[in-house]
Formats: C-alpha cells, sequence, structure tokens
C-alpha cells in the first residue's frame, strides 16, 4: 500500500466528509433502552461535546457508531457510510474508547509499530504519530512506565495512525493533571482547525465550555438539545440572575418586590441571587431606594447550569 497522508488544512475539501449522522438510533438490553431513537449530526471542523449524566448511553452509542455493539434500530454514519461499510476505516476514523492498553514490556513506538503493521500502515506513522502527542522523548521506554496522562498520549497517537477525518474519544481526559487537560484542549483543538471532525464525550462541563464549539447532550438515551454552545446557553438565558451584596438586603427586596418577575433569593455565602430581571434594574430600585450595594454581577448561566437544568430528573444511573 502506498502512504498518503491527507495534508489537512490547506484544503477544507478533503477533510470536509466527515460529517457523523445518527438516525433513530436504538439500543435495547432486554428491559432497558440504553438508547432510545437518537438522532443528531456531527459537523467537520469542529469539536463535538457528547453530553449526558451516568448512564445515558453516550458509551453505547459511541459503540455503536464503530460498529462494535449492534443496534437495534436506527443508524449511525460517518461520512455517509457505516462504519461496517468504510472502504478505509482506519484513515476514515479514529477512536478512544478507553485508556491505552499496551503490553507491559513494549516500548510505546514498538505498540505503535505493531498497530501499524496491523493495519497497513508504514512504520514511519507510528514516529510521526508519536512526534504528534508529544510522546517522542518516551518513545522507548516500556509501556509499565507510562504515566495514565501518558497512555492517553499513546491511546489518542494510536487512533491517529491513520491520519483520520474523523476523531471519537470517550472521556479523553479522564484521570489527566490540568496541564494535560489543557495539552487535550489545544490539540483536540487544533485537529478541527484542520477541517476533522472531533467528538469528544465528557462529563467535565466546565472543561468542555472551555473545548467544545458544539454539544450534543442526552439523558436516557433521548435527545435533550444539541447546537453551538453558545447557542445552547443563550437558549437558557430566561434563567439569567444577577448576583448581589448589599448590608441592607430586606430594603433592596421590598425595593424589588414592585418590579414584576423579580425574586429575590438569599445565598448561604451571604449574597441574593435575583432572577427575573437584569442587573440594570435592580441597580436602579436600588438607587432609588436609597440602598447602598457592594456588588452587582450579572451571571449567565453555565453549561454546568444548563445541563443541570435539561437533564434534571432524566436518570442518571440506570
Ligand atoms: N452490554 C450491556 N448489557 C446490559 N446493559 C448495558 C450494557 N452496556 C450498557 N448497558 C446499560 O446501558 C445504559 C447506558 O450505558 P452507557 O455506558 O452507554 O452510558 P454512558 O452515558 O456512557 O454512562 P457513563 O458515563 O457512566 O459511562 C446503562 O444503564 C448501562 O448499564
Amino acid at each position: 500500500m502506498v502512504w498518503r497522508p491527507c495534508h489537512p488544512g490547506g484544503k477544507g475539501s478533503e477533510m470536509s466528509d466527515g460529517q457523523i449522522t445518527v438516525s433513530g438510533l436504538t439500543k435495547r438490553y432486554k428491559n432497558l433502552l440504553a438508547v432510545d431513537g437518537l438522532s443528531f449530526t456531527v459537523q467537520s471542523g469542529r469539536v463535538t461535546g457528547f453530553l449526558g449524566p451516568n448512564g445515558a448511553g453516550k458509551t453505547t452509542t459511541l459503540r455503536m457508531l464503530l460498529n462494535l455493539v449492534t443496534p437495534t434500530a436506527g443508524t449511525a454514519t460517518i461520512g455517509g457510510a457505516r462504519y461496517a461499510d468504510l472502504t478505509d476505516p482506519v484513515r476514515t476514523v479514529g477512536a478512544v474508547l478507553e485508556a491505552s492498553a499496551a503490553h507491559r514490556g513494549r516500548t510505546g513506538r514498538n505498540h505503535l509499530r505493531v498497530l501499524c503493521a496491523a493495519a497497513g500502515l508504514p512504520d514511519h506513522r507510528a514516529d510521526d504519530v508519536l512526534e504528534l502527542v508529544g510522546l517522542t522523548p518516551a518513545a522507548k521506554r516500556k509501556f509499565k512506565g507510562y504515566s495514565l496522562g501518558m497512555r492517553q498520549r499513546l491511546g489518542i497517537a494510536a487512533a491517529m495512525l491513520g491520519d483520520p477525518k474523523v476523531l471519537i474519544l470517550d472521556e479523553p481526559a479522564n484521570g489527566l493533571d490540568p496541564e494535560g487537560i489543557r495539552w487535550m484542549r489545544g490539540f483536540l483543538q487544533s485537529l478541527a482547525k484542520q477541517g476533522r471532525t472531533v467528538l469528544v464525550s465528557s462529563h467535565l462541563l466546565s472543561e468542555m465550555e472551555l473545548l467544545a464549539d458544539d454539544v450534543v447532550i442526552i439523558a436516557a438515551g433521548k435527545l435533550v438539545r444539541q447546537g453551538p454552545v453558545a447557542e445552547v446557553l443563550a437558549s437558557m438565558s430566561t434563567s439569567a440572575h444577577v448576583r448581589v451584596r448589599t448590608p441592607q438586603a430586606d430594603a433592596l427586596a421590598a425595593a424589588l418586590a414592585g418590579i414584576p418577575g423579580a425574586v429575590v433569593t438569599p445565598r448561604a455565602d451571604g449574597t441574593l441571587l435575583v432572577t427575573g430581571v437584569e442587573a440594570p434594574a435592580v441597580g436602579k430600585a436600588a438607587l432609588a431606594a436609597s440602598v447602598e450595594l457592594h456588588e452587582l454581577t450579572p451571571e449567565r448561566p453555565d453549561l454546568e447550569g444548563v445541563f443541570l437544568e435539561l437533564t434534571a430528573g432524566k436518570a442518571g444511573i440506570r
């Protein structure tokens, strides 16, 4: 086989056929609908966060995408084809579903060379991907001496051997230290910038807010919300609220009582949570009532808040 790297980045079209389309995807285990008529799309050139409470069906969905689990109904395609029908799966999709496992006595480099041989890829791809994930200095060290972070990088290196258009990762940040997480974020974003499709499941919502362009949120096997992170957050802006610090809490509550929809709730940290009214109106009411303010901060919901609100009561571990 002749190795022709894709040279992503220069020509978007080379990488543009990596859309993932999940349509009516369903998986039943006896009485349990692990995935229940799920439909969503994942675009190339973007990092998409796949979010859901424990047991929501994320791993099962990813495994169906990769033909590791047979769907009860529905389809999952990558670039228009089911995984099983891909003509060149190694170049089309790379996946990291769990922390990398390798022969303990084998070096990282040899582990990757074995995978190259199995996939019909040239040996030098092992060195290419070690470089890509910053593992070159550890290339000749044995796997048993690798830290968890290094094992995660090795797993990603293995997924990148075929220079795939699509990368699928299940909880890649698990067990990484802050530096490792920062590296992962930059790495995945750079792959998306090259036009690749990056689908990453995670329960680290604050991290997802930094990492992802789009999110797909599921609960109890069903789609709850999908779209660009900014839009999903904006769609929840009705629950925007204002944090107020004042030594005259009662007077402020009285001043706000005249504003329809305004609700004042004391918080444990001594501040007041004001909902149903924007910050300028709170400030104006306080001024009119001569209430002294020490803090007036609009708080937009973050992804964590949105996630909890959208998935509330929709089953955790089933
Ligand atoms: N092989 C199986 N047999 C029976 N039930 C299964 C099987 N695999 C998964 N399940 C169940 O399907 C549901 C969805 O599991 P899945 O692992 O897909 O969820 P998840 O969103 O990835 O959760 P987590 O974040 O905890 O990994 C769970 O209730 C799980 O127990």
